[in-house]
């Protein structure tokens, strides 16, 4: 591998208020290689990529990047960074080709014909997104994950010489998952520095050449490519003080659900016009996984349960302790029921940006617990919070700051226990683990697998199939709108969920390259 430098940060502090984000924190990448950046959710990631995309501006130390020094995004871009954030930037009445050269005239593009730009424009996009696109759509009638190619498409097509992403595959399924990697060693192959935030472990051990764990904002080690196993990237990222879980998992073979009456029962269930009917049960005790590629229906079905989404046909009925069976006809009926939902979209639904981290968990304890005369009990909410701030390990610093200024990892774990709060018997979670670092990702199977032996039921949808391993009794596979595939604990497996994936019969091998 080639030792050119292209980044170094030297002695590098930054602090929001009282938050030291980073401190004292060094760091280096070279040409040609796949780098990853990891650490427990607040660790001081996503700040060292504002500081290298130029976003943000150290307290103190030394930069160097590529060379040059930047003090704004623009110099960034000039010297050759270009930065994929998380948060999904395009102009949505703009088409796909404005947004995919936006801002570069005077850089990579100039001088170029629109023909020129047509022509790599649409390679690169069929290649990234598997099939041709039309460049001139306005952007905004697309789905977030085409909108999501964009953004990659655009920080790819300045032909950078370093390129940041910032957990940009966290919402990514496998499918998509691989062919972004094509993309990666593209660009290593070709000399660039590619720096990778994830929480997806199994994602970086697969890519990674060198790893750097962050703690508290500071350094911990530096990994080589053979170096880089879970094992050893979590004894870095834990903090001494706490030990490392030994067991991912829980042992799920004595669930004896399976003699319990169902919780909720579908039937005849058709998602949408024309796709095929299903039927559905879910038994107190137990946790179900849903599983598929984008845009196969079970994003739909997990908003169905929550009272989200009406399906086209059939019926979805949830049984009360009294035995009578009501119909989950919307968001307000499924709250009066106790279904809680965690969405893992928490800009889009999630959240309230304006309102504090405390408001953002005690929204359900205010509508259901109100004091005298329709008091909110705020003693209750905040005896609650402090309690899930423990569980959860929430990093939150003063709870009467917006959410906003947490981490991503942190306002996610701020919604997972506001489900918890509310008094659920059932939790539909949609990818609730986006971004969440993987202690934290244990703990919370863990606490889930605790609400369910206290009766509760799980309904959880990821797009990691690595999660369900282990932890889920039941994986629904999703195929073109309906579950094609029920797999019992004993015959989940990554093949064999793959195989139900692709509509593929069962033992059949799927390979994904
Ligand atoms: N704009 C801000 N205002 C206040 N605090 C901030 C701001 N940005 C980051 N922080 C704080 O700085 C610390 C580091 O945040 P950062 O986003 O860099 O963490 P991270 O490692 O990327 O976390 P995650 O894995 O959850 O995305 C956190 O405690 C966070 O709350």
């Amino acid at each position: 591998m080639s030792k050119i430098r292209t980044i170094s940060l030297k002695n590098i502090s930054k602090s929001f208020g009282e938050t030291r984000a980073l401190s004292n924190c060094s760091f280096e990448a070279y040409a040609g290689e796949v780098h990853a950046v990891v650490g427990e959710n607040g660790c001081g990631k996503s700040t060292l990529a504002k500081i290298i995309s130029g976003v943000l501006l150290p307290d103190s130390g030394e930069i160097e990047i590529l060379g040059g020094v930047n003090t704004t995004p623009l110099d960034a871009r000039r010297l050759g960074v270009a930065t994929i954030f998380q948060e999904v930037l395009v102009a949505d009445e703009a088409n796909v080709l404005d947004n995919l050269f936006v801002g570069s005239e005077g850089f990579f593009s100039v001088g170029k014909s629109e023909s020129e730009k047509v022509r790599e424009a649409s390679e690169l996009l069929t290649r990234c997104i598997g099939h041709d696109i039309d460049l001139f759509a306005d952007v905004g009638s697309l789905p977030l994950n085409i909108k999501q190619w964009v953004v990659i498409a655009r920080a790819i097509l300045r032909r950078p010489k370093v390129v940041i992403l910032d957990e940009s595959s966290a919402a990514l399924d496998l499918d998509a998952t691989n062919r972004l990697h094509g993309e990666i060693d593209r660009l290593r192959n070709e000399g660039c520095t590619v720096l990778i935030v994830t929480h997806r472990i199994a994602e970086l051990v697969r890519i990674a050449d060198r790893a750097t764990i962050l703690r508290d904002g500071a350094p911990v080690g530096v990994l080589e490519k053979s170096e880089i196993t879970e094992a050893k990237l979590l004894e870095l990222m834990t903090p001494s003080d706490r030990s490392v879980m030994a067991q991912p998992n829980v042992d799920i073979k004595d669930n004896k659900s399976n003699l319990l009456d169902s919780i909720i029962e579908g039937k005849s269930i058709q998602l949408t016009e024309g796709s095929h009917s299903f039927d559905f049960e879910l038994k107190p005790g137990t946790i179900v996984g849903l599983a598929g590629l984008d845009g196969h229906g079970q994003d739909l079905f997990a908003r169905t349960l929550a009272g989200l989404y009406r399906q086209n046909s059939g019926t979805i009925t949830f049984r009360k302790e009294s035995g009578e069976f009501i119909d989950i006809d919307g968001l307000e009926r499924a709250s009066d029921l106790h279904i809680s939902w965690v969405s893992g979209d928490r800009k889009k639904e999630g959240i309230f940006p304006q309102r504090s981290i405390f408001d953002n968990f005690a929204f359900g304890i205010y509508r259901r617990n109100l004091g005298w005369f329709g008091k909110i009990n705020k003693r209750y909410a905040q005896k609650a919070f402090a309690q899930e701030v423990k569980r959860l390990k929430i990093k939150t610093g003063n709870t009467a700051n917006k959410i906003t200024s947490l981490s991503g990892g942190n306002q996610q774990k701020v919604l997972i226990s506001r489900a918890f709060a509310d008094q659920p018997k059932v939790i539909v979670l949609n990818d609730p683990a986006r971004g969440v670092d993987l202690n934290t990702k244990r703990d919370l199977y863990k606490e889930l697998r605790n609400f369910t032996e206290s009766g509760g039921a799980v309904v959880y949808l990821s797009s990691e199939i690595e999660e369900f391993l282990g932890f889920a009794d039941r994986v629904d596979v999703f195929y073109q709108n309906a579950i094609f595939r029920s797999l019992d604990y004993q015959s989940v497996s990554e093949e064999s969920m793959l195989a139900a994936m692709f509509g593929q019969p069962l033992g059949s091998h799927v390979e994904i390259v």
